[in-house]
């Protein structure tokens, strides 16, 4: 059995309901499609450090509060992956894909119009689940 990949991914909920996504750079697993910002968790860190880390990273924001959303283990057929996500309902900053990524801010409805990883299709239904108000 290959090892599992865990992933922390923040679902960043906006004042008026939208939610960031960001297109996947191409040379990447998955590349092209569209995500919520995130990355692999690193050897010492917890997942809200990752959390917090990769979106410094990738999408120049600061995360101020978090809450957990859901866990999905998923297998494709090059990895296993643990995508561990999470609200990010409070943050400071513009995002913007600091890698060159598209970004935008969707409605929950919306969601489903873009293209994601296979495995996100279970994070959506949480998202609309779950949704805090
Ligand atoms: N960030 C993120 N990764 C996802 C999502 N859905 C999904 O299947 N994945 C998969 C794709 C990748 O195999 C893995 C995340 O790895 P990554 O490439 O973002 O990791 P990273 O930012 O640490 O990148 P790297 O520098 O190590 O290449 O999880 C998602 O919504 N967000
Ligand atoms: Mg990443």
């Amino acid at each position: 059995m290959s090892k599992v990949v865990h992933v922390a991914v923040g679902v960043v909920l906006r004042a008026d309901g939208r939610i960031l996504i960001a297109r996947r750079p191409d040379h990447l697993h998955m590349g092209g499609r569209w995500e919520f910002p995130g990355g692999k968790v690193e050897a010492g860190e917890t997942v809200q450090q990752a959390l917090a880390r990769e979106l410094h990273e990738e999408v120049a924001i600061d995360v101020k509060s978090l809450r957990p959303l859901t866990e999905i283990r998923h297998e494709y057929p090059e990895k296993t992956v643990l995508l561990d996500t999470w609200w990010v309902t409070e943050f400071e900053g513009e995002a913007h894909g600091r890698e060159g990524q598209e970004t935008a801010w969707v409605a929950v409805s919306e969601l489903t119009d873009y293209q994601f990883p296979d495995a996100n299709l279970v994070i959506i239904e949480a998202i609309q689940a779950n949704r805090p108000v």
